[in-house]
């Protein structure tokens, strides 16, 4: 077994769509970054690929390199996963909790689980999504931007 850790922050601008953990959410700013900027969702990329001890999602998806313009974080976490397979591993559990004033995120848990736990071919019951404000304190609870802590549990087969 194996554990792992990720953090990231993205922010909040006009004029770019919200994506968290692969839905569309409904909010008058979108997070700004070199891909969709889903920063839940390379929370979890990160705290996959730091029990790999594969480094991080920099290093794997470098924000120089074009191929990356506005790509899904879902088709990255996809790539994630093959490194993941490749070493043998298996999602034990994922849980995240992304810190957003607002929008309020509880109506779109359930889909971000769904998609993560699609994408990483685990139970939707090994992922756990949790959305926090930060009672108008820091950055997050400014509006000016959206945090995200992943923590996973990775399974190696046969063991
Ligand atoms: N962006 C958010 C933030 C929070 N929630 C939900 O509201 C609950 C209360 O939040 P507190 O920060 O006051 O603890 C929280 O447990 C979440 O269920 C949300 O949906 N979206
Ligand atoms: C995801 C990548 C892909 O180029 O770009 P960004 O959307 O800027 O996100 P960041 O959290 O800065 O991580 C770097 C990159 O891997």
């Amino acid at each position: 077994m194996r554990i792992g850790f990720g953090y990231d922050v993205h922010k909040l601008v006009e004029n770019r769509k919200l994506i968290l953990g692969g839905v569309d959410v409904t909010f008058e700013k979108g997070l700004l970054g070199h891909s969709d900027a889903d920063v839940l969702v390379h929370a979890v990329m990160d705290s996959i690929l730091g029990a790999l001890a594969l480094g991080d999602i920099g290093k794997h998806f470098p924000d120089t390199d074009n191929k990356y313009k506005d790509i899904s974080s879902i088709y990255l976490l996809s790539q994630v996963y093959e490194l993941m397979e490749e070493a043998g591993y298996t999602i034990g559990n994922i849980d995240v909790t992304v810190a957003a004033q607002r929008p309020k995120l509880a109506p779109y848990i359930e889909e971000m689980r769904k998609n993560i736990a699609n994408t990483l071919h685990t139970s939707i019951d090994n992922i756990n999504v949790k959305a926090t404000t930060t009672e108008w304190l820091g950055f997050e609870g400014r509006e000016e931007g959206i945090s995200s802590y992943s923590v996973c549990m990775l399974k190696k087969e046969n063991n």
